[in-house]
């Protein structure tokens, strides 16, 4: 469970500093699938890479299962993210030169575990994203879809309590967009994650049980009893 109090960022550029949280607070209970929205520039990216502890805030604390993320050394902070956070972002951010099977093998190097069980784990995740049949495949060799596949399977392969997803359909086009929502929903329930995703479509926020709106900084999150 995520408890957020008070999270506030500001980025200095030259002279003039941005707000870009501006007092957040928000709990996020496990296995939640809360869908993000908000106009350009609201600090929606900010609050995801807060969440990953990819950044640190100004001031506040990102309580993640009793541990405040703002507050932990940056080792301790890499392995707590290394061991319960995936993420998936627009850009896919795969390594070209690295088939899809040792993409997603990568997340498992920083956890020790061995070579032959990370390839057997790789393996299986791929299989569980429908890519069985891609393992040996580049990415430059893979549709969209199928990269954005390989994101999530190398998101997933650890095993996280969390899945972070930063407009994961972004780059995509409307059948693809389906598919990737198809997998991501499939693999929430699946896996009991926790489940955030960032995204400016309003046909997938409409969908989504709570629904979380970012505005200048400031949070306002709606159940959605339609959803
Ligand atoms: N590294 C940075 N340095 C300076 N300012 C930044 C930085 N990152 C974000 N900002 C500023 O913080 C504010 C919030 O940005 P953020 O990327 O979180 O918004 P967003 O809601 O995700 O926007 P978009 O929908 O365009 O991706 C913006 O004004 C942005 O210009």
């Amino acid at each position: 469970m995520y408890e957020l109090t008070a999270v506030t960022k500001h980025y200095t550029r030259s002279r003039e500093t941005v707000q870009a949280l501006d007092g957040i607070d928000l709990t996020i209970p496990d296995g939640d699938r809360l869908v993000i929205q908000g106009p350009t520039g609201g600090g929606k990216s900010t609050l995801l890479q807060m969440l990953g502890g990819l950044d640190r805030p100004t001031s506040g604390r990102i309580v993640l299962d009793g541990i405040d993320l703002a507050a932990l050394p940056e080792a301790r902070l890499t392995r707590v993210r290394s061991e319960n956070i995936g993420f998936v972002f627009q850009s896919f951010n795969l390594i070209p030169t690295l088939t899809a099977q040792e993409n997603v093998e990568t997340a498992l190097v920083p956890l020790g575990v061995k070579p032959k069980q990370r390839r057997e784990q790789a393996a299986e995740a791929l299989k569980s994203v429908g890519l069985g049949e891609r393992l040996a495949h580049l990415p430059g060799e893979m549709s969209g879809g199928q990269q954005q596949r390989v994101a999530i399977a190398r998101a997933l392969v650890k095993q996280p309590k969390v899945l972070l997803a930063d407009e994961p359909t972004g780059n995509l086009d409307e059948s693809m967009r389906d598919e990737i929502m198809d997998v991501l929903e499939r693999m929430w329930k699946e896996l009991g994650l926790t489940f955030i995703m960032v995204t400016h479509d309003s046909a997938l926020a409409k969908k989504a049980p709570r629904l979380a709106t970012i505005r200048k900084g400031r949070i306002t999150v709606k159940e959605n009893t339609r959803a």
